[in-house]
């Protein structure tokens, strides 16, 4: 049998059949504007019809987290609520992401890393900065201890609960998968988490054109946020309105995301299909032979750019970048390999392979 390269095993993953929904062949984005349908979790008096059988995206409380395994297998992402974070920082994301282009020139990282400090991708109306968890917070960031403590509280309760909810793949009372289905080592130690502040705005578009209407850049006329799975575990997400966030459930059904009051929106990231792929199946080696009814998919993501600002925060859990993610006809690929490999992928961003075996 001819050896295939890493990259060529992953680019299958996130490659697209003619019958999935909205995903293009384009070279540079991942997907077609797709049809978006507003299928916000409130149930709302309207019977219309439309959308009266569409499952909702699922809201847990905290003391059902041991559901999180199932319902994340099943529905790709859920609102968690009785947690006890702090309040989300949206205002310290407002305070960095308009502060002036002389300071956000000093929280460019040196060595132009997009996960640490500021960035931005104006052709899709995006700017961002992610905190910096070496030296507790204080590189790349504004010289404000308020801010850096609020923060660092946010990062560091954010990582926690995340790490508690890999915790209820490997209990006892898990629902669905055996013990030592997300490593040690994700559980226990910050590894290469970051937390995310981003700034939407039609305003950052290279051709605004004032709210009176008027084309953008974009060929399709929708500004946004590329669909996408994101590289780590599990990442936590809270917006201010209008949300434009939208996800895919494994059946490629979209559901609008908004941000719901006290609730956190959590998704998965790539390595959970690692993680969580059949008893002596590897996703790279076995692609959709690896997923199972159990196997957690990464959640594939868009945001489209509202009419006016919006701002977010995502806390990324990611392991240490040598942690080993998957063993098989590759050798040991690390999280550091996985995440370059894959991020060297252009217009194939998201990760499809399974979805269709485990429609209902
Ligand atoms: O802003 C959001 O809601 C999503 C951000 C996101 O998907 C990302 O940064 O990976
Ligand atoms: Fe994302």
């Amino acid at each position: 049998m001819v050896k295939m390269p890493l990259r060529s095993r992953i680019r299958r993953l996130f490659t697209t059949r003619k019958d999935r929904p909205r995903l293009d062949k384009g070279k540079a984005r991942a997907m077609d504007p797709p049809p978006l349908p507003d299928h916000s979790p409130d149930t709302s008096d309207d019977d219309d019809g439309d959308s009266a059988d569409e499952p909702a995206i699922p809201v847990l409380h905290l003391s059902e987290l041991h559901r999180a395994p199932a319902t994340l297998a099943r529905s790709s992402a859920f609102y968690l609520v009785g947690h006890s974070l702090p309040p989300p920082p949206l205002h310290q994301a407002k305070q960095i992401l308009t502060s002036s282009p002389e300071v956000k020139k000093t929280l460019v990282h040196p060595r132009g890393s997009t996960v640490r400090g500021y960035s931005s991708a104006k052709s899709s109306g995006r700017e961002w900065w992610d905190y910096t968890p070496e030296q507790n917070g204080t590189l790349l960031t504004l010289p404000d201890e308020d801010f850096q403590e609020t923060t660092r509280a946010y990062f560091t309760a954010g990582i926690a609960l995340l790490q508690r909810v890999c915790a209820t793949f490997n209990s006892a009372g898990s629902s669905s998968t055996a013990a030592g289905t997300v490593p040690e080592e994700v559980i226990n130690d910050v590894g290469f988490s970051t937390m995310r502040y981003l700034r939407y705005s039609p305003s950052l578009l290279p051709t605004h054109a004032p709210a009176t209407g008027g084309d953008t850049a974009d060929p399709s006329g929708i500004p946004r946020m590329e669909a996408h799975t994101d590289h780590g575990v599990l990442t936590l997400m809270t917006a201010t309105e209008p949300s434009g966030l939208y996800i895919w459930d494994r059946g490629g059904r979209i559901f609008s995301a908004p941000p719901l009051p006290n609730a956190v929106l959590i998704i998965a990231g790539d390595l959970m299909a690692h993680f969580t792929s059949l008893p002596g199946r590897n996703i790279l080696d076995d692609g959709a032979l690896a997923v199972g009814r159990d196997t957690v998919l990464p959640t594939v993501h868009a945001v489209v750019i509202p009419q006016v600002e919006r701002y977010s925060v995502a806390v990324f859990l990611r392991p240490p970048r040598e942690m080993v993610v998957s063993s098989g006809r590759d050798g040991d690929v690390t999280f550091r390999r996985w995440a370059d490999e894959k991020g060297r992928i252009r217009g194939r961003r998201c990760w499809m392979v399974g979805q269709e075996r485990t429609v209902a």
